[in-house]
């Protein structure tokens, strides 16, 4: 399952917004000018209750038609001239927000690629798509909305609050009056509400982990009956989700009841005590006009200020998600620093008192691969054998630096793995895994996707020749012939034989093989392994092999037993003198000959 932490109670919502900067940077003077053109739209609105004040007192007071036509004149010009700036304030972050979206979104993409295995083993895939999907949406809409307008309303707010202290002050405290109560409850709001998007944007990921485990396994759903325990898995994560949903709705509904009452009531008792002042004589009509239409044009800022707020923290929870990924380290590309130089003595592939525990094994748990001494000679190949869950995979997942190795050394050709570029490292290691996975593109990419960029046609046939996937070429468009999601589309053996092809092809220094014929007849098997000889015949290969005819491709066979070497030789050899190997073999041997029969 997903490591999803706790949030963190005493986070500060700017310091985790302000990680933000980075990709926000870029576009930097669209988004302050955009605010600016907010701001001005706002304060322009503000103009309006003055031009009122002026009709009222002057035109209407004195019964001068003409000068309420010109004031009405000027509202309309002034009603186009807020909506043009708004307009304006929209075009001119809309295509930078987007940008800002897809920058950050390609920087999570690749650090995920870049995240080692025991990251992904970790996390579920389902937590990792609702960051890069759902929390990005929540801060394009954070960029685009709430961070200009909590701004431009505060600045709104404020020239408003001026402009009716400096008409009345005593009306102007009335109104003000509430705005202590206000703080409190926004600020208590916050709080609960912080906690409930945190959970609500987590069971998303737990609910896109269900919907995504249920599509790809949709064979083995159906296939046990299990369709309906998944939609009852399904209901219950997404029952939960409605619940923290609904409980975010009546967080809202009570911020936004006290926030659109409060000010309600104070403009109302401001109303009362102006038109008292005026029939006293002490107030004019047009003030108090001017008065009541301002606070009114503040109304929405300070009740937007509710769902700005709820905006704002899902915007800091989607960026303390995103950060939590960005943050985990990634392989490092470069060599490490202080490895033991290169030995060029010491020739093929060797594992140098290698012992490995899985990072995310509970601690004090015994290592799975202990004190691993092996020598693979240049151009040899080894085969490893040994019981279901001895450590095989592991091992070989040690080559290609899958996982890193808990101590001691491997090394190619007297150069320790970890002194190469990973890149360098993998172009001279291909792997192919039991189970194969093919990406949707044609079927000749995914071969390909194994000779680096010096792949040609002509490499592409002798892979598909070495693997006997000749059958590519009966496929409907050939090798140009998409395979679908995983390679669905194609059997088992089909599929292994695609993956094989894929590992020869870039005619690789060193072969690490786990299991790689397992789906495959006895008579293609036969025919794979022949072909596979002349390519092994100049490569140093690993090859972890379950059967006794893929164990023969091998010069020599190394035993594994509870993660310890417990024997190296021919086939032959230890067959008479190793009762374990002896047993293993013979297990697989009957086993083949039912299969044959
Ligand atoms: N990602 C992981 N995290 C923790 N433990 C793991 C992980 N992968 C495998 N293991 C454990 O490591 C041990 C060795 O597994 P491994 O897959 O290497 O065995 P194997 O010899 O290849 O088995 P098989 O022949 O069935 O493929 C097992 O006990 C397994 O439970």
């Amino acid at each position: 399952m997903a490591t999803t932490p706790a949030p963190a109670q005493d986070r500060s919502v700017v310091r985790t917004l302000l990680r933000l900067w980075p990709y926000v940077r870029p576009v930097r003077a669209r988004l302050f000018t955009a605010a600016f053109v907010a701001i001005l739209a706002s304060c322009v609105g503000l103009v309006i209750p003055l031009v009122l004040k002026w009709m009222v007192d002057g035109p209407v007071a004195d019964r001068d038609p003409a000068g309420v036509w010109l004031g009405a004149l000027f509202l309309l010009l002034l009603g186009f001239a807020e909506a043009l700036l708004f307009g304006l304030r929209r075009w001119l972050v809309a295509r930078p927000l987007s940008r800002v979206e897809a920058s950050m979104r390609a920087a999570l993409y690749r650090h995920l690629q870049r995240l080692p295995v025991s990251f992904h083993d970790r996390w579920a895939s389902g937590q990792l798509l609702s960051r890069g999907t759902t929390d990005l949406m929540l801060l394009r809409m954070f960029l685009a909305f709430p961070l200009t307008f909590l701004l431009v309303n505060g600045v709104t707010i404020l020239v408003g609050v001026i402009i009716m202290v400096l008409q009345d002050w005593t009306l102007g405290l009335v109104v003000l009056g509430p705005a202590v109560p206000l703080l409190v409850t926004c600020v208590i709001f916050e709080k609960r509400y912080a906690t409930a998007a945190r959970r609500a944007q987590d069971q998303v990921g737990d609910l896109t982990t269900v919907v995504e485990e249920s599509v790809l396994g949709i064979r083995i759903v159906k296939g046990f009956g299990r369709h309906r325990s998944q939609a009852r898995a399904f209901r219950e994560l997404s029952r939960k989700l409605r619940g923290t949903e609904l409980r975010k709705a009546r967080l809202l509904a009570t911020i936004w009841g006290v926030i659109v009452t409060l000010p309600e009531v104070a403009i109302g008792a401001a109303l009362v005590v102006g038109v008292v002042q005026v029939a006293d004589g002490e107030l004019s009509a047009g003030t108090l006009v001017a008065f009541l239409s301002t606070a009114l044009a503040l109304r929405w800022p300070v009740e937007s200020i509710g769902f700005l707020l709820a905006m704002t923290q899902e915007a800091a929870t989607a960026t303390e998600r995103y950060f939590e990924v960005m943050d985990e380290r990634a392989e490092e590309t470069d060599p490490a620093p202080g490895a033991v130089p290169p030995d060029p003595e010491d020739r093929g592939l060797r594992f140098h008192d290698v012992t490995f525990r899985y990072p995310d094994a509970p601690p004090g748990s015994p290592p799975v691969l202990h004190h691993i001494d092996l020598h693979i000679r240049p151009g040899e190949s080894m085969a490893l054998v040994g019981t279901t869950g001895s450590g095989k995979t592991t091992l070989t997942a040690l080559v290609p630096r899958l996982y890193e190795v808990t101590s001691g050394r491997i090394t190619l050709d007297g150069v320790d793995i970890t002194a190469l570029p990973r890149q360098a490292l993998r172009a001279k290691v291909a792997v192919a895994f039991e189970e194969p996975t093919l990406f949707s593109a044609a079927v000749g990419d995914n071969v390909l996707m194994g000779a680096g960029d010096t792949a040609d046609p002509a490499a592409l046939e002798r892979a598909l020749a070495v693997a006997q996937a000749d059958f590519v070429h009966a496929l409907p468009q050939g090798t140009d012939t998409q395979v679908g999601e995983q390679g669905l589309s194609l059997s088992g053996g089909q599929r292994q034989r695609i993956a094989l092809a894929r590992a020869v092809v870039g005619q690789p220094e060193f072969l690490v093989l786990d299991d790689p014929l397992s789906a495959l007849d006895v008579h293609t098997e036969a025919a794979v392994e022949a072909a596979l000889r002349q390519v092994l015949a100049g490569t140093t290969a690993l090859i972890v092999a379950h059967r006794p005819s893929t164990v023969l491709l091998a010069d020599r066979v190394a035993l594994l037993s509870g993660g310890r070497i417990a024997a190296v030789g021919t086939h032959h050899e230890l067959l008479r003198t190793h009762a374990e190997y002896a047993h293993l073999m013979s297990g697989a041997e009957s086993e083949r000959q039912e299969e044959v029969r």
